[in-house]
């Protein structure tokens, strides 16, 4: 099966899903739109209780909408439920692996599971354990596995059966940073050389920045989406911070001949500016100030989390976690 889906990956219009239990209504998802383009790899961001592991639950088939329409490669998530989920690959946080048994017998199962032929399956497994760099090891009960094998272990799995569209939840979570480093480098290879599409849920705002879009949703909503550059440049500007020998002068030099305020904060002359690379150079020649240090800060992904959802990433704690693949929760 090729990796490639003709049109969008994900087309989503007007997606809602309430829960109810006694007295209590809790809006999760207030119709939502998304588009995801085959082949892009596209990071879903939010608090916790955003709606995020609702809305993926509902994109996965696990859990049925109330309103709205989901389409994924190409298939309507409740009337083509089937066809939906032999194109879909999950990754979510628990671990589904069974760690009596090997990492071969792990993506066996798998394959069986998906009915792929047995020299289909053989040569699957191949090359997902090359992919993931655990092929001298396949062999091995997962139990002696480290946490990192253990998730490029369950990656690989979700790829035995060729997905189109792949749904990571907090694929690299609780991990160290070179494992996370190397799980990414995995995701952009496989994009590269077989064209699949990635969803994927972090709260490692460094991870966002691998994501060709981002959606960033709070209270049931998608609050922005963009690309990770135009979300940085949608929340403004550059910040200058200056260390110099005559700080009231620059200041007034910087009102005089850039026209723009300049503050003192923590000890130094700061100023907010659209293009930080193009002011400083003028900085040096126009102020007649001895200046002694200079840094420009520029917009984080972070700093587009806090505007768009008044909290920081590291304020919403790690998930509380999905359900496990298709175990028919509704
Ligand atoms: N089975 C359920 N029954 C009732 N309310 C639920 C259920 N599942 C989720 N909710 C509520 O729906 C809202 C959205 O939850 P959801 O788990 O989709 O958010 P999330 O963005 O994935 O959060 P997290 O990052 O913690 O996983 C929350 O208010 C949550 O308490």
């Amino acid at each position: 099966m090729s990796n490639t889906v003709r049109g969008p990956a994900i087309e989503v219009a007007g997606l809602t899903k309430t829960y109810t239990s006694g007295d209590t209504v809790v809006r999760a998802v207030r119709g939502i739109d998304l588009h995801v383009e085959a082949g892009q790899i596209y990071g879903f961001l939010g608090p916790n209780g955003a709606g995020k592991s609702t809305t993926i639950e509902m994109l996965c088939t696990i859990r049925n909408p109330d309103g709205g329409t989901a389409r994924v490669a190409g298939f309507d998530v409740v009337r083509q439920r089937d066809r939906v989920r032999r194109r879909i690959g999950l990754v979510f946080q628990q671990q589904t692996l069974d760690l009596q048994l090997t990492a071969e017998q792990n993506l066996r199962f798998h394959a069986d599971l998906y009915g792929l032929s047995r020299a289909d399956a053989e040569r699957r497994i191949d090359e997902v354990l090359t992919m993931v760099d655990l092929a001298d090891r396949r062999s091995d009960v997962v139990l002696k596995f480290s946490g990192g094998m253990k998730r490029r272990l369950e990656i690989a799995r979700g790829l035995v059966h060729s997905p189109q569209v792949l749904f990571l939840d907090e694929p690299t979570i609780g991990l160290d940073p070179q494992t996370r480093a190397a799980i990414w480098d995995y995701l952009h290879d496989l994009r590269r050389r077989t064209g699949i599409t990635v969803f994927v849920t972090t709260h490692y705002m460094d991870e966002a920045e691998h994501c060709d879009r981002i959606a960033i949703m709070d209270h049931g909503e998608v609050v922005v989406e963009d690309t990770p550059e135009a979300l940085k440049s949608s929340i403004g500007t550059d910040r200058i911070a200056l260390r110099t020998d005559d700080d009231e002068l620059a200041i007034t030099r910087v009102g005089e001949r850039l026209g723009v305020e300049a503050g003192m904060h923590e000890g130094q002359v700061t100023l907010a500016v659209a293009d930080g690379a193009q002011v400083v150079p003028r900085l040096f020649t126009e102020l007649g100030v001895h200046i002694r240090s200079v840094t420009v800060t520029r917009p984080s992904l972070d700093d587009v989390f806090m505007t768009y959802t008044g909290r920081t990433i590291r304020d919403s704690e790690a998930p509380q976690g999905s359900g496990f693949p298709f175990a028919g929760r509704r």
